[in-house]
């Protein structure tokens, strides 16, 4: 069967249709991963994204439930050269095309993507269609102009209820706005109480969990769809050491005062170079985000710099200079990627035990239970 891909700027890519049939329309992106095919499309963070990955032969190792970053898939499309339907992997259970036809997304093979990918990189991500059908090219035009960028996704891909990975060490609330599996991993390995709370949980309803730290997890879409949680961040910077991941950061960053925008190809792949600016070192660094914090903006702020991409001098990472909160645009949890960055969760975890003998209580804390006394 034929599938196509029409793009906002009317350039057709004809190919093979595979996974489901259908119709969808969404941001066209690419991932530069030679492998982590199953993590991209498990990440929530590509909620809403058309993804083409720039690696020529996708799927040859199937699909493995235990190497999903979510429960479901999310994303709007799959763009690949070439797939494997006949994965050669002890561990994997089906095919990337099962896996695409069981949650109804529809993929296409056999088209450029190096073209693709060089369109991408000279106009910026573009809006596209991708469908199955046998519509006209003009019918497929007027339904993309028809169906805006989506905006919002984090709603759709948070947690709607509140649940824990008990531990017994340090409580982190984990605050979930599309979050990757990796993010709890990370910290359940640390041996964290972690609780997982829904992206619009108040502020009053964290501190009711009496939390040690507050991880901000990654997501989809544009920060500044999400308002009540910058609102949230703003409340408790100070009270609760914060490390932000990806979305997270970004957020922080807004809480802080500082500003977003959106990059004109994001960065999607598993060795971004990242420089840590106090000690010149470089990382390699697991990416997936097409927004980030102006570099203007920061004047004024209380923020501090610490981390920048060495390909195009974005920002990478941020540090406040008077509370414990600090925060990265990439993925320290890696999957898919180098799992080189891991150290930032023990950072955290030092800078929760070092805010702790500073405030054996914290005087927010206090206060709430003087006020829960009184109120028996
Ligand atoms: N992975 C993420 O958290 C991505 C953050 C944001 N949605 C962006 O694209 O920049």
């Amino acid at each position: 069967m034929q599938a196509r891909l029409l793009l906002e700027d009317g350039t057709l890519f004809t190919g093979s249709a595979f996974g489901a049939e259908g119709e969808r329309t969404g941001e066209v992106v690419f991932n530069t991963g030679i492998t982590g095919y199953q993590e991209v499309l498990s990440d929530p963070s590509y909620c809403g994204q058309i993804v083409t990955m720039t690696y020529p032969l996708i799927g040859n190792y199937g699909i493995t439930r235990d190497d999903f970053e979510s429960a479901a898939p999310y994303v709007h499309g799959f763009v690949v050269r070439r797939h494997e339907t006949v994965p050669s992997n002890w561990r994997a259970e089906y095919s990337v095309d099962n896996l695409l036809k069981e949650y109804g997304i529809v993929g296409i093979s056999g088209i450029d993507t190096r073209m693709l990918t060089r369109m991408i990189r000279q106009h910026g991500t573009m809006r596209g269609i991708l469908t199955t059908s046998a519509a006209s090219v003009e019918e497929l035009r007027e339904r993309l102009a028809g169906s805006p960028m989506l905006t919002n996704q984090v709603a759709t891909v948070s947690t709607p209820h509140v649940y824990s990975s008990p531990g017994s060490k340090e409580r982190i609330v984990l605050v979930d706005y599309g979050a990757k599996t990796g993010i709890l991993r990370e910290l359940t390995a640390r041996g964290c109480d972690v609780v997982v709370v829904p992206h619009d949980t108040t502020a009053d309803e964290i501190r009711r969990l009496n939390p040690d730290g507050i991880q901000l997890s990654n997501g989809p879409g544009d920060p500044k769809d999400v308002p009540h949680a910058i609102d949230t961040i703003r409340e408790l910077l100070g009270e609760y050491p914060i490390f932000g991941i990806c979305l997270g950061h970004q957020l922080f960053a807004l809480a802080c005062g500082a500003d977003t925008e959106k990059l004109k190809f994001g960065h999607r792949g598993g060795n971004h170079p990242v420089k840590d600016l106090r000690t010149n070192r470089c990382y390699i660094t697991s990416q997936n985000h097409g927004y980030t914090v102006n570099e203007q903006s920061i004047a004024g702020t209380e923020l501090e710099v610490t981390h920048i991409n060495n390909n195009d001098k974005t920002i990478e990472g941020l540090k406040h200079k008077t509370y414990p909160a600090f925060t990265v645009q990439y993925h320290p949890e890696a999957a898919p990627g180098p799992y080189d960055n891991s150290y930032l969760f023990d950072q955290f975890l030092d800078m929760i035990r070092e805010h702790k003998k500073q405030h054996p209580a914290n005087p927010r804390q206090a206060e709430l239970a003087a006020a829960a006394k009184g109120e028996r």
